[in-house]
């Protein structure tokens, strides 16, 4: 488990860089910023570390390149913005890792690669391949194809995604913000920064309003939701700000700087991962206290400690089970649509079959689908 006391030791690491950090405020790249990160990185490297860059920016590339003033708004304008963005990004690091010896590749990823178990498997060897090539595989979502079912939509869950699928040792979100605030800073001069956020509460989850800075995808709250993926796949996740000096190593070197989420000690089972965070979560159900112990314990989940069904949702679809106080304490594939679990919450399970004239499964969630997160 990786704290801050032996960053230094972490070998396999991931690093995403937002567009707020590759890009000036007027959309143009920021070649002075990438150049000096591109020879932090290239220096981990040739100091045995293991890296992979998750980079953000092509719709920004590509609109400058166009000449846009504004984000494309139709789909269609988004993925030919994306797709001519994207090679502009690859020439740039190509060239600058190429000035540092470095050998990159591009992956580009969809959400079907970490849904799918033979997608999963086969990004999961493509990245380890490259990593012990000595590569530096440069990855960023598709999004000249992925469009809604397969988009995972922001790449801070995407990074989160990566670390989990490679086993990474931590991930290091670099943004234009100093780490996670009580308040968004930008709009609040009075907020302070934290330096480390332990349980992922509710509370910590609003302290991101939705929205990010102008050219950002997500803001903090896809930051936040990346540090659940990454804490429950034994990854530790730091955010920090891409614009400070010497950034990476000063985070190696242990220095107090940035928001650090300590990864939970055991590592959830690749399958039971891919279930909690590959799968795109279609509602959710809120149960009762004596229903959250028995979970915590080990249980399925039974219809009797469902209290309330959120969303519409269809058998075999993974599902969020929160507590009353709207705290997340698994997710799961449910056995029951949505309709037929508002039908028999709170019931025993042997009033199943008499409610729904059938009663093909005894839990709304089997244990062995089920991934606690508490
Ligand atoms: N509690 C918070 N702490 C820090 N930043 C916050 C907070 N809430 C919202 N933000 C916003 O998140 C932004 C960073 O996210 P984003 O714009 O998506 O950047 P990136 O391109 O690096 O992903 C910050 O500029 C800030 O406006
Ligand atoms: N894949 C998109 C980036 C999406 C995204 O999450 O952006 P950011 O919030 O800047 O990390 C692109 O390359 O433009």
């Amino acid at each position: 488990m990786f704290t801050r006391n032996n960053l230094k030791d972490a070998k396999r690491i991931v690093v995403k860089i937002g567009t707020s950090t590759l890009t000036h405020d007027t959309g143009k790249m920021n070649f002075f910023r990438i150049e000096k990160l591109v020879r932090e990185l290239s220096d981990l490297v040739n100091q045995g570390k293991e890296i992979i860059l998750v980079t953000s920016a092509a719709v920004s590339a590509g609109m400058d390149r166009l000449g846009l003033k504004e984000r494309p708004k139709t789909i269609p304008e988004k993925q030919a913005v994306a797709a001519i963005g994207q090679g502009i990004l690859m020439h740039t690091y190509e060239k600058l890792f190429g000035e540092y010896g470095q050998i990159v590749a591009q992956v580009l990823l969809t959400r079907e690669d970490s849904v799918k178990r033979t997608r999963y498997a086969n990004s999961r060897n493509t990245l380890l391949t490259l990593l012990n090539m000595g590569v530096i595989p440069i990855v960023n979502e598709n999004d000249a194809v992925a469009i809604d079912e397969l988009k995972i939509g922001d790449n801070d869950t995407l990074s989160a995604m990566v670390a989990s699928i490679v086993d990474a040792d931590i991930l290091i979100i670099l943004s234009d913000v100093e780490g996670v605030f009580t308040d968004n800073p930008q709009k609040n001069p009075n907020a302070c920064l934290l330096s480390e956020i332990g349980d992922i509460t509710p509370e910590i989850e609003a302290l991101s309003g939705e929205t990010g800075s102008l050219r950002g995808t997500g803001g903090m709250y896809t930051k936040i939701q990346a540090g659940k993926i990454a804490v429950n796949s034994g990854v530790t996740m730091l955010i920090a700000s891409g614009s400070r000096d010497g950034v990476l190593r000063e985070i190696l070197n242990g220095l107090n700087i940035g928001t650090i989420f300590i990864s939970k000690e055991n590592r959830l089972q690749i399958r039971k991962r891919w279930l909690a965070f590959g799968a795109r979560i279609h509602g959710s159900v809120i149960v009762d206290s004596g229903c959250e112990q028995a979970l915590a314990a080990g249980s399925s989940l039974l219809a009797a400690g469902i209290k309330q069904v959120e969303g519409e949702f269809e058998q075999g679809k993974t599902i969020r089970i929160l507590s009353l106080a709207g705290r997340e304490i698994a997710r799961g594939l449910a056995n029951y649509n949505a309709e037929e679990t508002r039908r028999i919450m709170g019931l025993h399970t042997n009033e199943i079959a008499e409610v729904l004239g059938h009663k093909p499964y005894d839990e709304v969630i089997h244990r062995d689908n089920m991934t606690l997160l508490v």
